[in-house]
């Protein structure tokens, strides 16, 4: 292959009257314009030849097709590549060449065909699937439309329903429900895929077989009235979940056009709505986040040295609490055997519990059979003392935050477990360092940071120390991997990447409100723009004892630019210390449901008295775009200062730490996406004019300040970072 092109597509054509055309683009035979242009030679020269009758697309090494290339929507909105006519290859090449072809085609798919991949299936005229395949339209998780036709021929192969709800949650479907919605044609074991599938073209050809063309199929499609009345709940539904977000309202309207005037003006409907969403800033944040969070896994000096993953066979958990547990359920779920230890038989059983309590829910919500929880639970052992750590590869230490006890545990880990285990700890805030002072192991300690409910949430920070090994990293992103965590590796420092980035939110907002700023319409603001809940909310949520542990970690080495503020101090005081005692910011009723509480002025008015601050109108009247800017800006100078300190390598990195451990909203692309499509210059003015009206605080840092002054892109790489790695 030319190292210029990326990818190809071979054509064989057999003594049966087959051409066999193989999608090749490793590493899922994505459909890049090479592909897509070689596919249309290949069907030219297959329409023009004698001997071809019929012909089968399949794709290399077992899998079809995982779609269209989406570097290629990157290379169109750089404008590094020129978009091809509106409608090209979903109009003249898949359907007027392709379907339309005097000689009938038939897919042989292979492990996926997703987005454009499934699109050109449907395409064909009979598709033939293995068990495993996954069929799917995930366009919109991307900002982006199917855009090969899907909105036209979805709804037409498997009903206007189906259709909606493959394309609007971007879930795909596995190859018997494919089967039983008249997607597939028939599902056959991987080494009759093949020759089934020729066998079926040619039945086609000799009319054993219907001839079907899906963009024509009407059958399945609900009667107009029927349809529109979908549509309607279809698009109320989408405004309520996506407020943010116009792509997948375009994409309905494509759909629509198909069903209200026909195919035809639907394919060109999509087309046109296809090459809109393009350049809308949402489309460029997810395809950006796409990217992003496969990148977490390449690890400049450390994936790049050829080491392999070494196995991990056992793991043992040290403490069976809130973290404990979750990280246990986590790594039985992935299979891993686990030993889970406690201080004594009560605590033990209340760990283990917790474990099966997780597990229940999921058998409970009928995603797991009960022989599976049985088999999942057997894999947990639990143990009071180190003799079962003597053959375990790797220990994570989730004990109460606090640094003598630590510090003797990784000592006892260091008697017990084998010269070659992982030691890690799940602390939050403290430093690695110091939790392996008395050992001579700093090369195996690292820091495995899960966030609350560990069995859930989808981000692991890999904390490294100056001394632990690159082998160590790469062990902990394999089992990362392995329990489908979205690892991001970090270095040593209070609160890592995620917590010290947004520990200026918090102290943000508490400030606003201290100023004047009514806290619920921060809330609301906030949650507009796309974070799962408000600063206050959260706060509730995670609990005030959570709330100032943290934040004294953060007064005690960020002295300089941390705001004190007693609001939640003085409410503790009085035992509110939210949702668990039901009062915090909010009021909770039985059903956990928040509610505004007027008593919340007296806490704020004391607070005030204390840090002597006053009201300022300025502040009582933001708008949602100020409170945006005031609560959010705080945290892009926090995290200009995590990148240029070398604590996270990419500022990528920083963006899915703040997505997948915060909730950052993807259709913005983390916080340096977000705040680099604002503008650093613009960032760096707003920040400079509140430090001197409202304090160091808000002060930009020597990294913003010096990319501001040029407006310079804050996730350009650092090039001389002091890296602290
Ligand atoms: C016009 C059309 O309608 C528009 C489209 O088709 S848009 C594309 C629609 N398709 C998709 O959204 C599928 C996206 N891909 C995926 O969901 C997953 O990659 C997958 C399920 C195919 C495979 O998952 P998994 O095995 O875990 O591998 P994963 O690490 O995600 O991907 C492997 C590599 O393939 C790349 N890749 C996957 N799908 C790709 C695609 N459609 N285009 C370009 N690269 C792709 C990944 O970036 C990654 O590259 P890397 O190794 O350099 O980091
Ligand atoms: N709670 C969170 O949201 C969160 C998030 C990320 C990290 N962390 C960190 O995880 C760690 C645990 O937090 P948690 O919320 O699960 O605490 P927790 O209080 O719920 O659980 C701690 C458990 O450790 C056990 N334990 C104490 N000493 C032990 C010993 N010597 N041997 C075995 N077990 C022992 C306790 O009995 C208790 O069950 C802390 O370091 C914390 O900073 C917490």
């Amino acid at each position: 292959m030319d190292s210029r092109t990326k990818g190809k597509t071979v054509m064989e054509v057999g003594g049966d009257g087959v051409a066999v055309i193989t999608l090749i683009n490793p590493p899922v035979n994505s459909l890049s314009f090479d592909v897509l242009y070689n596919l249309k030679s290949n069907y030219e020269e297959a329409l023009s030849r004698n001997d071809v009758k019929a012909i089968v697309i399949t794709g290399a090494k077992g899998k079809f097709s995982g779609g269209f290339d989406i570097s290629g929507f990157g290379e169109i909105q750089k404008g590094t590549r020129k978009e091809p006519k509106v409608g090209y290859i979903s109009i003249d090449i898949i359907t007027d060449l392709l379907e339309a072809a005097r000689k009938p085609s038939v897919a042989a798919i292979d492990g996926l065909a997703l987005g454009g991949g499934l699109e050109l299936s449907m395409a064909c005229h009979a598709r033939i699937s293995t068990p495993g395949a996954q069929l799917g339209l995930p366009e919109l998780q991307l900002g982006v439309i199917p855009g090969f036709g899907g909105t036209q021929r979805l709804p037409r192969l498997v009903g206007l329903t189906k259709a909606l709800e493959m394309i609007l949650t971007s879930k795909p479907v596995r190859a018997e429900e494919g089967h039983s919605l008249g997607l597939i044609d028939a599902v056959v074991p991987s080494a009759e895929l093949l020759t089934t599938a020729r066998r079926w073209a040619l039945d086609i050809v000799e009319r054993r077989k219907p001839w079907i063309s899906s963009l024509l199929k009407t059958d399945k499609l609900p009667p107009l009235g029927e349809a529109r009345e979908i549509l309607k709940f279809a698009r109320g539904q989408t405004r309520k979940q996506a407020p943010n977000m116009k792509h997948p309202l375009m994409c309905l309207d494509a759909l629509e056009t198909g069903i209200v005037s026909g195919p035809r003006v639907g394919l060109e409907k999509e087309a046109e709505v296809g090459s809109q969403v393009i350049s809308l800033d949402t489309t460029k944040g997810l395809i950006h986040v796409f990217f992003s969070q496969r990148g977490t896994v390449k690890v400049p000096g450390v994936t790049d040295r050829g080491l392999m993953p070494r196995k991990i066979k056992k793991v043992a958990i040290i403490g069976g609490g809130l973290m404990g547990s979750g990280i246990a359920t986590a790594l039985i779920l992935s299979s891993y055997p686990v030993i889970l230890k406690e201080v004594n038989e009560k605590f033990l059983e209340a760990g283990i519990g917790r474990v099966k309590a997780n597990l229940q829910s999921r058998v409970r919500k009928g995603s797991m059979s009960k022989e599976k929880f049985e088999k999942t639970m057997s894999l947990l052992k639990g143990s009071l003392d180190y003799e079962s750590f003597r053959d375990v590869d790797m220990v994570i230490e989730a004990v109460i935050e606090n640094i003598s006890l630590k510090q003797q545990i990784f000592a006892d880990l260091e008697k017990y477990c084998p010269q070659h285990c992982i030691l890690a700890s799940n602390t939050s805030t403290i430093d690695l360092n110091k939790i392996g002072e008395r050992t001579k192991s700093q090369d195996r300690i690292v820091g495995a940071h899960f966030f609350s409910p560990a069995h859930v949430m989808p981000l692991l920070e890999i904390v490294r120390t100056n001394h632990t090994s690159a082998q160590v990293i790469v062990d902990l992103l394999d089992v990362g991997k392995k329990i489908k965590k979205t690892p991001v590796v970090v270095g040593n420092c209070t609160g890592f990447a995620v917590n010290r980035m947004f520990f200026p939110y918090t102290q943000a907002a508490m400030f606003l409100v201290e100023r004047g700023a009514d806290p619920y319409l921060i809330d609301s603001a906030v949650s507009k723009f796309g974070m799962p809940m408000g600063p206050f909310r959260l706060c509730d949520l995670v609990g005030f004892g959570v709330a100032i542990a943290t934040a004294t970690q953060f007064i005690e080495n960020f002295p300089e630019r941390t705001y004190k503020s007693m609001i939640i101090p003085l409410m503790q005081e009085d035992k509110r210390a939210g949702e668990a005692t039901r009062k915090g910011f909010y009021l909770y009723d039985d059903k956990r449901k928040a509610k505004p509480d007027p008593e919340l002025k007296k806490y704020i008015e004391k607070a005030r008295s204390i840090s002597g601050g006053n009201v300022d109108p300025k502040l009582v009247k933001l708008s949602e775009k100020e409170i945006i800017e005031m609560t959010f800006f705080p945290v892009v100078n926090e995290a200009c200062r995590v990148f240029a300190e070398g604590i996270a390598v990419k500022a990528a990195d920083l963006d899915i730490a703040a997505i997948m451990g915060m909730g950052f909203p993807p259709y913005r692309g983390g916080i340096m996406f977000w705040a680099d499509s604002i503008g650093s210059k613009y960032i760096y003015s707003r920040l400079d004019e509140w430090s001197k009206t409202y304090g160091d605080f808000f002060k930009p840092c020597a990294f913003l300040a010096e990319r501001g002054s040029k407006g310079a892109p804050l996730s350009a790489p650092v090039e001389q970072a002091r890296s602290r790695l």
